[in-house]
């Protein structure tokens, strides 16, 4: 029985009607094709990337696993539609806490038509794809028995604009009460160690100031942990993937400056969180407040 996952955090949602993935609740992750250039631009990246023998192996696990395309019924009602069929990254976890973060300080490419360049552009000014590199996209943080989630709306989420801003949700992110207060309890584990999600990035990144195959425009790192593996101070189920090829193109034998920029931004987020835990966040605490938000 296929359904809407209920841990999206971003992009287009099979809610109210609209298109959107679907899941099997067996490790399946159904995503549809959009239906102008995207959805196949994204079934070309998946498929030349499966058979490109150039990427190592270890590279390779930081991307859903491909299993081609399947025709399902749309989750708008609009009937037959194509789905990529991809590893459902979070299969298997109980109470996934994840965030989604747009890399790149522009999301528009060389080849955009001009109207795209623009819708991008705006986004990117207007976000903090500009200034640091990477934005916000989604969020969604378990905060324990009988609190839920913590799950910002989307206006909430176009907030996140600020260095501060932004640190202060990947501090609240590793946070360990359900209020807003920020006492990274969980960032030795989640954000640090041997399998943490600094030193996975700190591993894509390697391969980044390599590559230049391919340039991944709007493409997200999607990070997540569970939280009472967190709690035991243990650090299984810490997942760092990336997701979204529709804007990938041909690397021209360049590095993706663009992705290796706002992953280097990001990194260093990571590494003064690590070295500065429990210290006061610059930003301003209104977003939380007004949307502290519990699911
Ligand atoms: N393979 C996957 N397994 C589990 N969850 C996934 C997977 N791929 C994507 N997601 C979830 O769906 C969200 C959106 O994914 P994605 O960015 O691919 O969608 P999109 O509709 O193309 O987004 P955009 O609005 O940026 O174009 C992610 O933030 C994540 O929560
Ligand atoms: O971040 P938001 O506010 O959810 O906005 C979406 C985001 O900018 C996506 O990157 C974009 O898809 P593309 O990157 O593929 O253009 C999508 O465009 P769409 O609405 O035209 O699909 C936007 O709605």
């Amino acid at each position: 029985m296929l359904k809407a996952p209920d841990h999206q955090v971003a992009g287009h949602q099979a809610q109210d009607g609209n298109l959107g993935p679907l899941i099997d609740g067996s490790g399946r992750f159904y995503k549809p094709l959009q239906s102008d250039e995207r959805g196949p631009q994204e079934v070309l990246f998946y498929t030349s990337f499966a058979s490109n023998p150039t990427v190592p192996n270890h590279i390779r696990l930081f991307f859903p696993a491909f299993h081609g395309t399947v025709t399902l019924p749309a989750s708008d009602g609009s009937g037959p539609h194509p789905h990529l069929v991809l590893d459902d990254l979070v299969h298997g976890f109980s109470h996934p806490s994840l965030l989604d973060l747009k890399i790149g300080s522009r999301t528009w490419y060389p080849t955009s038509s001009d109207k795209y360049f623009k819708k991008c552009f705006d986004k990117d000014k207007e976000t903090s794809s500009l200034t640091l590199g990477f934005r916000i996209s989604g969020l969604r943080v378990y905060k324990g028995e009988g609190f839920g989630f913590w799950k910002p709306d989307k206006n909430a989420v176009k907030g996140y604009v600020t260095a501060g801003d932004v640190e202060s949700v990947l501090r609240r992110f590793v946070s360990s009460s359900a209020d807003p207060s920020m006492d990274c309890a969980f960032d030795s584990v989640v954000y640090g160690g041997a399998d943490g999600i600094l030193a996975r990035l700190l591993e894509l990144k390697v391969w980044f100031e390599e590559q230049t195959e391919y340039h991944f425009y709007s493409c997200s790192v999607l990070m997540g942990f569970e939280r009472e593996a967190a709690e035991k101070g243990r650090e299984g189920r810490v997942m760092v993937r990336l997701v979204d090829f529709a804007h990938v193109l041909d690397g021209g034998g360049v590095i993706d400056h663009n992705f290796l920029g706002g992953l280097c931004s990001l990194i260093r987020f990571l590494k003064r969180i690590l070295t500065d835990a429990g210290a006061n966040v610059v930003g301003k605490d209104p977003p939380f407040m007004e949307n502290g938000c519990l699911e």
